[in-house]
C-alpha cells in the first residue's frame, strides 16, 4: 500500500531510517538515518562524490533505495521491502536545482503557476498565489518576462518561488547557488535564510560549501564516502567535530600528529610537551583550532612558525604559516603586517585542543 505523504501525524518532516543504494556493483550509501523537524533546514555537506546528490535523488523519488526507509510528512515514500515507491510527482515537494531548471518558453508567472495548475488550483487563486510567491522573492515586476530575460540570480529567485508556491511539506535545493558569482551567493544565501525562516520551510540544502550550510541550517549533516559522518548544530559541529575528517572538511585548523612522551604529549617534530591528553595508545592527533590561536608567546603552549604566504585582505592580512619542524600549514588572519619568512610565535592553550585518534585520517 502507499501511504500520503500528506498524512495527518507530522513529527517529522523527513525520516530517513538506514538507507542504501548503490549503482551496480558500486556502494554509495550506506546506513543513512536523518531526522528532520517541521520549519527546519538539514544542510547535506560533504567532498564531491560522498553521495549528497544520490541521497538528494532519494528523498525526490528520482531514485529509490535498495534498502531502508524514507518518510515524508509522516507518510512513507519508499520501502523496498514492502514494495512502497512513490513516484517524484506524487511526493508533493519543492526542488530548486543548480541549473535553474525553468520552462525557457514559458514566461516566469507560467513557469511559478505550473505546482498549482499540477494540483488543479483554480485560475484567480493560482493568480493570486504566483503574484506572492514573486513578491517574496523580488521579482513581482518581472512576471511576463521570460527566463532568458533574466540574470542568473533572478532566474534562481523564480526557481525559488516556483519552488515554495504550493507550500510543500519540503523543500530540495541541490547546489543552487553554484553558478552564481561569490558576491550574489552571499546575498543569495541570506535571502534564502529569510524566506525558510518568514515561511517555516522544512527544507533539505545539499551543498559542499561549508559557509553556505553554516548559514542556513538548523542541523548540518557532514557526509563521507557514502556514510554520515556527523550530524550536530552549525555550532556544534564547529565546537565539537566528532572526527578529524569533520575538523578537515570543515577547515577549523591544523590536524597534527602527537606522540606519547615520559611527561605527557609531543606535537611531532615541535619538542612541544602537552600535558596529559584523555587518550589511550602511543598516538593520537589534536586539531589546533584558528579560533584558539593567538600571535606571540604569551599563551601556555607555544609554536614557532615561518610566514610562508602573507596576503592583504579587506579585513587586514591572511597568514599562511608553517609550524617549525613539521610540514603542517597554519591559516590565520592578522592585523599586524608580517611578510613570508618573517618567524612569528603563536600561542594556545592545551584545553582548547581536540583529540582523535589517529586512525581517524581524514582523506
Ligand atoms: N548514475 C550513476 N552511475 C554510477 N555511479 C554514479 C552515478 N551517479 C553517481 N555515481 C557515483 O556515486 C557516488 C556519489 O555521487 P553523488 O553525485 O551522489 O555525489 P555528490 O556528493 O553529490 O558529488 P558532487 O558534489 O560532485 O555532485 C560517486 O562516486 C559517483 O561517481
Amino acid at each position: 500500500m502507499i501511504s500520503s505523504p500528506s498524512a495527518p501525524a507530522q513529527s517529522h518532516a523527513l525520516a530517513i531510517r538506514s538507507v542504501s543504494m548503490s549503482y551496480g556493483a558500486e556502494n554509495v550509501l550506506n546506513d543513512i538515518s536523518v531526522d528532520l523537524a517541521p520549519g527546519q533546514v538539514l544542510g547535506l555537506l560533504g567532498p564531491s562524490g560522498c553521495g549528497k546528490t544520490t541521497l538528494l535523488r532519494l528523498i525526490s523519488g528520482l531514485l529509490l533505495p535498495d534498502a531502508g526507509e524514507i518518510e515524508i510528512a509522516g507518510g512513507k515514500v519508499a520501502v523496498p521491502e514492502a514494495g512502497i515507491a512513490l513516484p517524484p510527482e506524487k511526493r508533493g515537494l519543492g526542488m530548486v536545482f543548480q541549473d535553474y531548471a525553468l520552462w525557457p518558453h514559458m514566461s516566469v508567472a507560467r513557469n511559478v503557476a505550473f505546482p498549482l495548475q499540477m494540483k488543479r488550483v483554480g485560475a484567480a487563486e493560482c493568480k493570486e498565489r504566483v503574484a506572492k510567491a514573486l513578491d517574496r522573492v523580488g521579482l513581482g515586476a518581472m512576471a511576463e518576462r521570460r527566463p532568458s530575460d533574466l540574470s542568473g540570480g533572478q532566474q534562481q529567485r523564480v526557481a525559488i518561488a516556483r519552488a515554495i508556491v504550493a507550500e510543500p511539506p519540503l523543500v530540495l535545493f541541490d547546489e543552487p547557488l553554484s553558478n552564481l558569482d561569490r558576491e550574489l551567493r552571499e546575498t543569495m544565501v541570506e535571502e534564502i535564510a529569510d524566506l525558510v525562516a518568514e515561511l517555516n520551510l522544512s527544507a533539505v540544502y545539499v551543498t559542499h560549501d561549508h559557509s553556505e550550510a553554516l548559514t542556513l541550517s538548523d542541523h548540518v549533516a557532514v557526509m563521507r564516502g557514502g556514510r554520515i559522518e556527523q550530524t550536530a548544530s552549525p555550532h556544534d559541529l564547529v565546537n565539537h567535530p566528532a572526527t578529524s575528517a569533520v575538523a578537515d572538511f570543515l577547515r577549523l585548523g591544523c590536524l597534527m600528529p602527537v606522540a606519547r612522551v615520559a611527561d605527557g604529549w609531543t606535537i611531532e617534530g615541535t619538542g612541544l610537551v602537552l600535558p596529559e591528553g584523555a587518550f589511550e595508545g602511543a598516538q593520537a592527533q589534536v586539531l589546533l583550532p584558528e579560533k584558539a590561536l593567538r600571535l606571540g608567546a604569551s599563551g601556555p603552549s607555544t609554536l614557532k612558525t615561518t610566514v610562508v604566504r602573507a596576503q592583504t585582505r579587506s579585513t587586514g592580512q591572511a597568514l599562511t604559516l608553517r609550524v617549525t619542524g613539521t610540514p603542517h600549514l597554519i591559516r590565520l588572519s592578522s592585523s599586524s603586517p608580517v611578510k613570508a619568512g618573517d618567524m612569528l610565535d603563536l600561542s594556545f592553550s592545551p584545553e582548547d585542543l581536540r583529540w582523535f585518534p589517529i586512525s581517524d585520517q581524514p582523506t
